[in-house]
């Protein structure tokens, strides 16, 4: 490490020198701003590119009016390169004879008042089919409405018939969706890009982001061409044009002033499909706020100084002259320490597992995509179940089978059982006290010792019985309400997501609690947001040292949250403090406060302890029981025969006079065998790494002290070897096996094995079990719009729990017979 912890700082002196010299000998002088650290610049995302904000009427008149023929280029944007055809869209353009000639032929054939007029009867069919839709809704019974799902599936069919002539449905696009894969776009494209700030890192595309990005410029591709193929087809049946046709006859006829062929006009339509579906899925709320986001788009995709200038008295510059010093000082460093790893290997004689080829410094981060998880597994086919790799700077075991899993899970768990370095949990759980993250040692001994006392006991889990009962049937007595006349379509996944929630929280803090309570943007939504985020590779957990930079901005958002979530679990310690005397039955935060004040726990434990504990039932909790029961429905809807079998033994064991009770659970067999073939299929934590505590040697491979062991279970779980037809959902394989959750038999660990196991496993099978067959036997289920099963989707979204990355929708009709 040495030898990289001098390279940094001999990089960082030379550039800040570099920076101080060039300002000297050019006598710059720049708008005021804040100040900034060398090489990540003077704002959080701007890298290299010197940036200028404008922020009030008179400047943005400067460089809007004044300035315009000098401010009316755009940047250079990797999103816009893969997904635009090498930036050729008119939303990236830069400025010049393409762009203006582009502009002037879509205001000719499709923004021109008269064009805008000849759509005015489309506009009112559509908007009256929308108000039609709503009225029905409306007009028994008082039902929530998503309204911006409404005026976005609206805007998205104004869209297409305006541009292409003609509606197109989700599946047209994608499995995904429209709407799905727009927000992702839209996602992508916000997401600050090293690639844009640093240029020299776009090649290495450390955040994986170029990866996604080619993926979806193939889906639109794909779609656009398909649009263009069907135009050429019809044209000659066709008696008005649309865009697309106009567009066709332009380019046919080969009178465009600017080379203008298939790539350059599915731009222009892809421009303005995204453009106006960006307005729409930003759910604006009003006209305004739309054109807000627009101008909010605007300033992201941002304006480049196409000259030097001088506006008020400020040197504006385009991008950095000279990159040559930074390009040599890179060079150098990738030789450098290329050589320095090979000397190393040399010299140690290290045996390290077999592995993927890696690159100088990033190892192998470029090979992982959203799904870690699905990655390893594709490498280990080739690798072999024991397979080393290097994230950044940190050497990493990966292990995908059964009996490799054993030895790091029974064999040596006591040197696999501490936890890395994890930026995410330093910065919202108080400095990784949390149980979760703590590294192994008396600390966690104790945590754990009496979150499972206090939480986690059966007598603690019995007597929050009759809660989990009447939440259950507050729930099954909504979906009632709401099947019984009307055949509705409902985002099971929402509901199922604040019933986990609801059950948290009183299990947790003994009450309920609003999402206005935590924040306006609500529970699911930071949670959401949270995972989110822990997810997402931070530089920092690969190169120690970038932690400090922040170069994606991943700290300030984690610290954003972190204040979020220690305002509300202080305001419910408060709370505790305060009504304590007039309490009649303890609940968890009772306990806890009570051990803090007695000073009889065995380690330092204050409120910040406390506060993580809470923060950690709180993530651990919500998502994982409420992803593996999602992933169980999707399941028996893609298998009805499997979903008639199951409420066929309900029928028997429970009756159809009543609902499924706690204690129906041990009778109900083919109920055990469906949860545990769903959570066997949908692992709901793939990945949760260990780290080394000691060198040691495994299958006769030394592993380093320090090094990061990933178990995954989701390759365990899909092992051909041991799973016949891995990836088909077959609850009979579990008849007449003994093959159980948890964790003695190592080839199904959906809640893990060893010291580090789920300590809430009881809790999360009672759960699970109970939810997915009181959703079964109370109601039955059908797939919306005449879906056919198997076009159900079971696309992942990698997180802290791996749940659907689409919500589950589906129409239920009450099937009890107390009606
Ligand atoms: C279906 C539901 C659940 C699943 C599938 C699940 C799965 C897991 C897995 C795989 C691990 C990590 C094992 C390892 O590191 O090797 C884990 C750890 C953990 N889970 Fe769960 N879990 C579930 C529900 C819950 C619930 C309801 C809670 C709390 C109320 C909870 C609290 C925890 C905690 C605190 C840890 C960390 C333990 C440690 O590091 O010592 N889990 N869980």
């Amino acid at each position: 490490m040495a030898l990289i912890w001098s390279m940094l700082v001999v990089i960082f002196i030379v550039y800040a020198f570099y920076e101080l010299l060039n300002n000297i000998q050019n006598r710059k002088r720049y708008p005021p701003g804040p100040k900034g650290l060398p090489i990540r610049g003077n704002l959080h995302l701007l890298g290299l590119v010197p940036t200028i904000v404008v922020s009030s009427a008179d400047t943005a008149e400067k460089f809007l009016k004044t300035y315009d023929h000098i401010f009316a280029s755009r940047p250079h944007n990797e999103a816009a390169y893969y997904l635009a055809y090498g930036q050729k869209n008119m939303l990236a353009a830069k400025y010049g004879p393409y762009w203006r000639n582009m502009r002037k032929l879509c205001i000719q054939h499709l923004l021109s008042n008269q064009k805008i007029n000849s759509f005015q009867s489309m506009r009112r069919q559509q908007v009256e089919l929308m108000i039609k839709s709503l009225k029905n809704e409306a007009c028994d019974h008082r039902v929530f409405v998503d309204l911006s799902a409404k005026i976005s599936s609206l805007s998205a069919d104004l869209t297409c018939l305006m541009v292409f002539g003609k509606k197109y449905m989700d599946e047209d696009l994608d499995k995904r969706g429209f709407k799905a894969l727009v927000n992702e776009v839209e996602h992508l494209a916000a997401t600050p890009n090293l690639g844009d700030f640093f240029p020299f890192l776009g090649v290495i595309d450390l955040q994986g982001l170029t990866r996604r990005l080619k993926d979806f410029s193939k889906v639109f591709d794909e779609f656009l061409e398909k649009i263009i193929d069907e135009h050429v087809q019809s044209r000659d049946q066709k008696q008005s044009k649309d865009f697309v046709d106009t567009m066709l006859d332009i380019m046919q006829s080969g009178e465009a002033e600017f080379q203008f062929d298939r790539r350059r006009y599915v731009n222009c339509s892809n421009g303005h499909f995204r453009s106006s579906y960006r307005m729409d899925t930003n759910r604006a709320s009003s006209t305004s706020s739309c054109v807000v986001k627009l101008l909010r788009h605007g300033c992201k995709g941002g304006h480049e100084a196409a000259l030097c200038s001088s506006t008020n008295a400020s040197r504006v510059h385009g991008r950095l002259c000279s990159m040559a010093l930074i390009w040599a000082m890179l060079v150098i460093i990738f030789i450098l320490y290329a050589f320095y790893e090979l000397l190393n290997n040399i010299q140690n004689g290290k045996r390290y597992p077999p592995g993927p080829k890696g690159l100088p410094i990033i190892g192998h981060l470029h090979l992982l995509g959203k799904n870690p998880h699905q990655d390893f597994l594709k490498l280990a086919k080739t690798h072999g179940p024991l397979m080393y790799v290097r994230l950044g700077l940190v050497p990493t075991i990966v292990v995908s089978s059964a009996d490799t899993a054993e030895k790091f899970l029974k064999t040596y768990d006591h040197i696999f059982a501490s936890r890395p370095h994890n930026e995410a949990a330093y910065y919202l759980a108080y400095g990784q006290r949390n149980m979760i993250a703590a590294k192994y040692g008396p600390y966690w001994r104790n945590m754990r010792k009496l979150c499972t006392q206090h939480l986690f006991s059966n007598q603690k889990i019995n007597s929050f019985q009759s809660m989990r009962r009447q939440r259950i049937e507050l729930m099954i007595k909504s979906l009632k309400n709401e099947a019984c006349d009307h055949r509705v379509v409902v985002d099971l996944s929402a509901k199922i997501s604040s019933l986990s929630a609801d059950l948290t929280c009183l299990m947790v803090f003994g009450k309920k609690y609003m999402d206005e309570d935590l924040d306006k943007r609500g529970f699911k939504a930071l949670v959401n947001e949270v995972e989110h985020l822990a997810a997402t590779p931070n530089l920092g957990d690969f190169f120690p040292f970038l932690g400090v930079i922040d170069l994606q901005g991943l700290t300030r958002r984690l610290k954003d949250l972190s204040k979020v979530f220690d305002e509300f679990l202080e305001k419910i310690i408060d709370e505790h403090v305060q009504s304590r005397d007039q309490k009649q039955s303890k609940d968890f935060v009772d306990t806890m406060l009570d051990i803090m004040q007695s000073g009889e726990a065995e380690f330092q434990f204050d409120r910040r302890h406390i506060k993580a504990i809470l923060f950690d039932m709180l993530i651990a909790a919500m998502g994982t029981s409420a992803a593996a029961i999602e992933w169980i429905l999707t399941e028996l809807l893609r298998h009805p025969h499997v979903m008639k079998k199951l409420q066929k033994e309900l029928e028997q064991v429970v009756g159809l006079e009543r609902m499924v009770k706690e204690s129906d659970l041990e009778k109900l067999n083919y109920l055990d065998m469906v949860v545990k073939e769903g959570m066997r299929l949908h692992c709901v934590v793939p990945l949760m790494p260990h780290e080394a505590m000691e060198d040691c040697a495994v299958n006769s491979f030394p592993i380093q002290k320090g090094s990061r062991i990933m178990i995954n279970f989701y390759a365990v779980q899909r092992d051909p070897n041991i799973w016949p037809e891995p990836e088909k959902f077959l609850p009979e394989r579990f008849v007449e096996s003994s093959i159980d959750v948890r964790g003695r038999d190592f080839q199904l660990l959906p809640f893990g094995s060893g010291r580090r196991s789920c300590p809430a496993m009881q809790l999360g099978i009672i759960i699970v079990q109970l939810i997915v067959a009181q959703l079964v036997h109370c109601l039955d289920w059908e797939l919306p719009n005449g879906m056919q099963p198997c076009d159900l989707d079971v696309e992942e979204q990698f997180g802290l729990a791996t749940s659907r990355e689409n919500p589950l929708m589906a129409m239920p009709t009450y099937r009890l017979n107390n009606a």
